[in-house]
């Protein structure tokens, strides 16, 4: 971790980080120290060990944390969310600094990823996040039964429906921050979302009245039933297992 006070904008001599917007105060709230904390840390280790690239120095606030923070508005009360794919902490981590009341977990496969998350996490001192090392299929038993499961950045919507929906209660809600790929998304992958699951299905813009660029969001709530697709066995990756005929001799 990099020292506190140290100038994170100096790091590799990139371009200045981009100064806090106002609207971070909106929605941070008495959290946004916190918040600033954050932004510090991706602005210096994030680039420094590669998790962010250097050229998002000049857009971490606004691009990605308001931007992961601004659907927090959508989470219950008390929630319990599951952030798949968080990399280096979006949106899962403005989620939770945003919302104390919610419990959030961070699932990422690679441990570099998961060692700096965890350094973050103890060192914002966010108390309602923890982080499970695995990819979202492999920690179901972990991770599931969770009211809430978002992702940025992951997947194609068809296969992150696939990863997400055993994750989610049924009546809880997946929500994949999409960006203009929503409408497109929803329509080619429609079978792959029903084949889970998961219904009512709809793209929601967050932050209009708050900022110039708001959030795109894909909801789809879990339905009564299995959260797996029927049919042919498929690995967790939602690729068909094709059974090998031994060859004739
Ligand atoms: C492009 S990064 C996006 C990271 C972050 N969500 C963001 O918006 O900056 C995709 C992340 O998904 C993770 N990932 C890939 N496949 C996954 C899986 N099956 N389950 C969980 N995470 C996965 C990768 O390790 C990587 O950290």
């Amino acid at each position: 971790m990099q020292e506190p006070g140290a100038a994170p904008d100096e790091v590799d001599g990139g371009t200045d980080v981009e100064s806090r917007p106002e609207v971070a105060a909106t929605v941070f709230g008495d959290r946004l120290p916190v918040a600033e904390r954050y932004v510090a840390v991706l602005a210096g280790d994030g680039i420094v060990r590669g998790l962010i690239g250097p050229r998002e120095r000049s857009r971490l606030w606004s691009r990605h944390v308001v931007n992961s923070a601004l659907p927090a508005s959508l989470l219950p009360a008390d929630g319990r969310v599951v952030d798949v794919g968080s990399g280096a902490g979006l949106p899962g981590i403005p989620m939770a600094i945003a919302r104390p009341d919610c419990a959030v977990v961070l699932v990422e496969p690679l441990i570099r990823r998961v060692d700096f998350l965890r350094e973050v996490v103890a060192e914002l001192g966010l108390d309602n996040c923890r982080v499970v090392r695995g990819r979202a299929d492999e920690v179901v038993d972990q991770a599931g039964d969770a009211d809430v499961v978002t992702s940025r950045a992951v997947a194609p919507l068809g296969r992150l429906a696939l990863w997400c929906a055993p994750l989610v209660r049924v009546g809880g809600e997946m929500i994949a921050l999409k960006g203009s790929s929503a409408e497109r998304e929803i329509i080619e992958h429609a079978d792959a979302l029903a084949a889970v699951g998961l219904g009512d299905v709809r793209v929601e813009t967050v932050g209009v009245d708050l900022v110039t660029d708001p959030t795109v969001v894909v909801r789809a709530v879990r339905r009564a039933g299995p959260a797996r697709p029927a049919g042919p066995r498929r690995s967790p990756a939602g690729r068909r297992s094709v059974r090998r005929t031994p060859r004739r001799r």
